[in-house]
């Protein structure tokens, strides 16, 4: 079974298209990870597909279901963190996360969670005592505790350290290793290059560009730059072989830099040519 399939989905708020038309398929155990500026429509696909939100039109189906119908045993395979932080803020880390585990038939360990999640030595720390990147950890554990089928993580690092947001990335690997399905929106094409099988970059409600992090928006037929200076001056060269460019500069050649276009240039270039 495709665990997420969307044909010509369709949302406006007012009239106005907030989703328009926006098709994709993913996998079992891929990442898969939706880019675009803001309002580009994200959250609202992403809401729609975790049966939060009804659609105008399209065919929506997530681990086979209509989320919009579907019922409490679906609901109990899918994890979500949202964007806003989880308000248990008297409550431990531990209780909090136990407390949950018994929403689900299945749940994972909550110790187990803890240590997945890096929150092991929190375990006993009020909530509320907590940093805004150690709150967002327990949304993840939160997400986790049902052992999901399918993840959704909505803009999951904000506020992360960059040590933190490797050990995130770390264990979302994981857990699509062991066979879990995730669906990330964010904002850090880093986050997407590093994680994401797939992408897809959302502008105006519609799908622009979508395929891996190194091949999306003609990324691996993009050239390299050659940049370098000598007595004549600045030279720049855009060439398939960058190897024979630099064999071949002039013995008095300086500052020599050879660029690749990365996601974030084709993501800015798709986004700036629709604004
Ligand atoms: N409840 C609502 N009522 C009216 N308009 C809405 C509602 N929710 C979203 N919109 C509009 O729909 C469009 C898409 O919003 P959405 O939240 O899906 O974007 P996004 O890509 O998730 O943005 P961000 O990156 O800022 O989270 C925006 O223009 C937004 O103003």
């Amino acid at each position: 079974m495709t665990p997420i399939e969307v044909h010509g989905l369709r949302k406006a708020y007012g009239g106005i298209p907030a989703v328009d038309g926006i098709s994709l398929a993913v996998g079992p155990g891929e990442i898969f990870a939706l880019l675009g500026p803001n309002g580009a429509g994200k959250s609202t696909t992403v809401e729609i597909l975790e049966g939060h939100r009804r659609r105008d039109s399209g065919d929506v189906r997530v681990l086979g279901e209509d989320p919009f119908s579907a019922g409490r045993r679906w609901r109990s395979r899918i994890g979500i963190v949202l964007q806003t932080a989880t308000d248990a803020a008297d409550l431990t880390v531990r209780e909090t996360v136990r407390h949950y585990s018994r929403f689900y038939p299945a749940p994972r360990d909550p110790s187990l969670v803890l240590d997945l999640v890096g929150l092991s030595d929190k375990a006993g720390a009020r909530v509320r005592t907590l940093s805004g990147g150690q709150r967002r950890r327990v949304d993840v554990a939160l997400g986790i505790i049902g052992n999901p089928a399918l993840v959704f993580l909505d803009e999951p690092t904000t506020g992360f350290d960059p040590e933190a947001r490797r050990q995130f990335w770390a264990l979302i690997r994981s857990l699509a290793a062991d066979g879990t399905t995730v669906l990330l929106t964010t904002h850090y094409l880093e986050e997407a290059a590093a994680l994401a099988d797939r992408l897809a970059i959302i502008a105006g409600g519609r799908i622009v560009a979508a395929g891996t992090p190194s091949t999306v928006g003609g990324l691996a037929r993009a050239q390299t730059t050659v940049t370098w200076r000598d007595g004549t001056g600045l030279h720049e060269v855009r060439t398939d072989s960058p190897n024979s460019v630099v064999a071949a500069l002039p013995p008095d050649a300086l500052d020599l830099q050879i660029r690749r276009p990365s996601l974030e240039d084709v993501y800015l270039d798709l986004i700036g040519a629709r604004s």
